[in-house]
């Protein structure tokens, strides 16, 4: 990076902050998970790391949030890395343009989910990766691909948000009973959630966040969790159905794959230049972060980040 781009990117960072911290309609924060209910919705946090390693945040980048959905994406990596392409046999590739935790289309697709990151189809992703292990192994797995991606053993699971999700979880039990009655969960719907649930609790900062997104840049010298192709592969997927029902508008927006979570929190990849982290709780119509949006929208238009040139 230049001396030109870098300073460009502080003061973008420090527009960005200033705005964010002005900003009067936040989105609504998640509720029914009610220990997210609890979360102030008046903080915002963003990490970038650059291809040179360098990173450049600002705001509450080191608040730890809970991940949620972002998970997926890690959830992902380790069950291609145990059954490789067989996964596609019970889970697809495209946008569902539904709710991320709908199940109408479950009912005419055979218990299929559409894709990886909707909940039906990272609740099969992570029955997949436990692969005969218990649940309490998977997730030393999950946990340590991801410190390892971030160079960081100061990540933990929230054992409380876990738990507050696994009481509330109905529509994920409802998913998961569906599919195992289409023989598409190999494990009983309780072990399969378990895990879920935890691995969705999955707490992080910003500057964790954007760290352990690293290997998804596709830049040399980053941490190479995955081989080249498919990290080429999960940022299509993240770019196609990494909002949901609001992917098309956050790739028309940003123009970067992105994954969200309802934590509030997105990890953005700008292919071979940047990982980038953002969390603000509240979130818009389609369960993704409204701040968290905007500010990646604004940094990409800035820095010339889209995919698409
Ligand atoms: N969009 C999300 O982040 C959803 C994840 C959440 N744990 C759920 O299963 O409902």
């Amino acid at each position: 990076m230049t001396a030109s781009q870098a300073e460009l990117l502080a003061e973008v960072l420090a527009e960005i902050g200033a705005r964010a911290a002005a900003e009067a309609d936040r989105g609504r924060v998640a509720d029914y998970i009610p220990e997210l209910a609890a979360i102030d919705p008046s903080q915002f946090g963003l990490s970038v790391v650059l291809a040179d390693g360098s990173q450049h945040s600002v705001g509450d980048a080191e608040v730890p949030f809970s991940i949620q959905s972002v998970s997926k994406v890690f959830a992902l990596a380790i069950a291609l890395g145990r059954l490789g392409d067989r996964l596609w046999s019970r889970v697809g590739r495209e946008p569902s343009g539904l709710a991320f935790n709908s199940i109408l289309q479950l009912e005419h697709e055979q218990g299929i989910p559409r894709n990886p990151f909707i909940n039906a189809g990272a609740i099969v992703v992570t029955d997949a990766a436990l692969a005969g292990h218990a649940p309490r192994e998977y997730l030393g797995e999950l946990l340590r691909f991801i410190r390892a991606a971030a160079s960081d053993d100061d990540i933990h699971i929230n054992d409380a948000v876990a738990r507050s999700e696994t009481e509330t979880g109905h529509r994920n039990f409802a998913l998961a009973h569906y599919m195992r009655s289409h023989g598409n969960l190999e494990n009983a719907p309780e072990l399969t959630l378990g895990a879920y649930f935890h691995q969705c609790a999955v707490e992080m900062t910003c500057t964790q966040l954007a760290r352990a997104g690293r290997f998804l840049m596709g830049a040399p010298g980053m941490p190479r969790m995955v081989a080249p192709g498919r990290v080429r592969r999960i940022n299509a997927l993240m770019l196609t159905c990494g909002h949901y029902d609001g992917s098309g508008d956050f790739a028309y927006r940003v123009g970067l794959p992105g994954k969200s979570g309802v934590g509030g929190g997105i990890l953005v990849i700008a292919p071979g230049r940047a990982s980038i982290a953002v969390w603000s709780p509240g979130l818009n119509a389609q369960g993704n972060s409204k701040l968290g949006t905007e500010a990646v929208e604004t940094l990409a238009r800035r820095m010339g980040w889209s995919v698409f040139g």
